[in-house]
């Protein structure tokens, strides 16, 4: 496949699949030699010395409790991270530590499993539940040593049970209570997003039910990322450098680290912490602000020693929801960065057309111009 769309004045680079690689976890860990699809262009190798970010944690049981001095703290941090960069840590979340510790062993469960085993449930293009193997199928080069085990998930009562019935129908039997830690977890980051988003419908003067209410019957994706060791880890990189095309990331990483964010123009390791989930602003959300808070361009660097974990829901607005901001957040001093855009079409772009990277939605506005003129 190759796709080359130009726009008035962006060229969108081709995305070619060379399906010849094969990224089997239990081989690939002990090469010596990267294979050359994943070295990584030399201003994008990562530093694997990078300082560490230390920032408050958010608390967000205080702010929940409606206490006033944890509301007016809530508000600054979150306003000061989600201008500055659009990351913040949130503690007192809610989210039960015993399902979280599951839903990390059941990870080992499944990418334990042999390559033709987890493949059983591999992802087909125009499919946004599977497994993929550092997407070979995708992408032609600058491949992420990575595997995951991509979810679709959503509040929407049609849909309620959608996590479960996938293990079931495409793992069987034997990964049923494994479809139900996952269905678990799901919901649990549902309802934590929906408080996250009271908090930035407060922060932003939209109030504390709209984008709630935006995200009702929300189409979103839970990813299980793997990252096995690599004998080279400064020539290749987990993820590359990107800006998550959708709303509200919400990640949980394992003890060994790996997650780095780029904050002063210069990349930041966050250290795992078990207690807090790490929380960042995508694409959508900074096109439904406005752009008043910033998407958060973050990347994860891989280590020759131990495999990483990490589970990331990617909260995303129902598939046909025009996004568009509040009317609070536009006027004459501020008028609208973005077109009208539905989730579906930028999901589109960022699956068949363009690798979500720190330019997705710049490129991808110009292109919904572009096409409705
Ligand atoms: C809708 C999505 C596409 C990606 C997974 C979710 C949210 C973030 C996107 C991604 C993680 C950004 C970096 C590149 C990517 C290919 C990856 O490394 O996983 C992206 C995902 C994807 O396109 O499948
Ligand atoms: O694994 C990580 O720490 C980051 C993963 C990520 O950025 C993503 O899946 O979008
Ligand atoms: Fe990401």
């Amino acid at each position: 496949m190759s796709i080359d769309i130009c726009t008035s004045n962006m060229a969108i680079p081709k995305i070619e699949k060379h399906e010849h690689v094969v990224f089997d976890a239990s081989i690939i860990q002990h090469q010596t030699n990267v294979p050359s699809e994943f070295i990584w262009p030399e201003h994008e190798k990562p530093c694997l010395e990078s300082p560490e970010l230390v920032i408050p944690p958010i608390d967000l049981g205080s702010f929940l409790s409606g206490d006033p001095s944890a509301v007016s703290k809530a508000f600054q941090l979150i306003n000061e991270a989600c201008r500055k960069h659009g990351f913040f840590l949130i503690v007192n979340h809610g989210v039960d530590s015993i399902l979280t510790a599951k839903a990390h062993e059941y990870m080992d469960k499944f990418f334990g499993l042999s390559l033709a085993e987890k493949q059983r449930a591999q992802r087909k293009l125009g499919e946004h539940s599977g497994y993929t193997s550092s997407f070979t199928g995708r992408f032609s080069s600058k491949l992420p040593w990575k595997e995951t085990l991509s979810l679709r998930c959503s509040d929407d009562d049609q849909l309620s049970n959608i996590v479960q019935e996938y293990f079931f129908n495409v793992m069987g039997e034997e990964f049923e209570d494994c479809g139900k830690v996952y269905q678990e977890y799901c919901e649990a980051m549902n309802t934590l997003a929906l408080k996250i988003m009271e908090l930035l419908g407060f922060s932003l003067g939209a109030g504390r039910e709209y984008f709630k209410e935006f995200f009702k019957g929300n189409d979103s994706i839970m990813r299980l990322n793997n990252y096995p060791p690599c004998q080279q880890p400064h020539l290749t990189l987990g993820t590359g450098p990107h800006c998550d095309p959708t709303s509200l990331t919400i990640l949980h990483q394992d003890e060994v680290g790996g997650l780095q964010v780029l904050v002063d123009e210069k990349w930041h390791f966050i250290r795992p912490d078990p207690q807090a989930f790490v929380v960042n602003i995508g694409d959508t959300f900074m096109a439904l602000s406005n752009g008043i808070f910033r998407s958060c361009l973050h990347r994860a660097v891989v280590n020759n020693k131990t495999v990483r974990k990490s589970i990331a829901f990617f909260l995303s607005p129902n598939m046909d929801k025009v996004v568009k901001p509040p009317n609070n957040l536009i006027d004459s001093n501020n008028p609208r960065l973005y077109p009208d855009f539905t989730w579906s079409e930028l999901l589109e772009f960022t699956q068949t057309h363009y690798r979500a990277d720190m330019n997705t939605l710049d490129v991808f506005s110009s292109w919904v111009l572009q096409k409705n003129t």
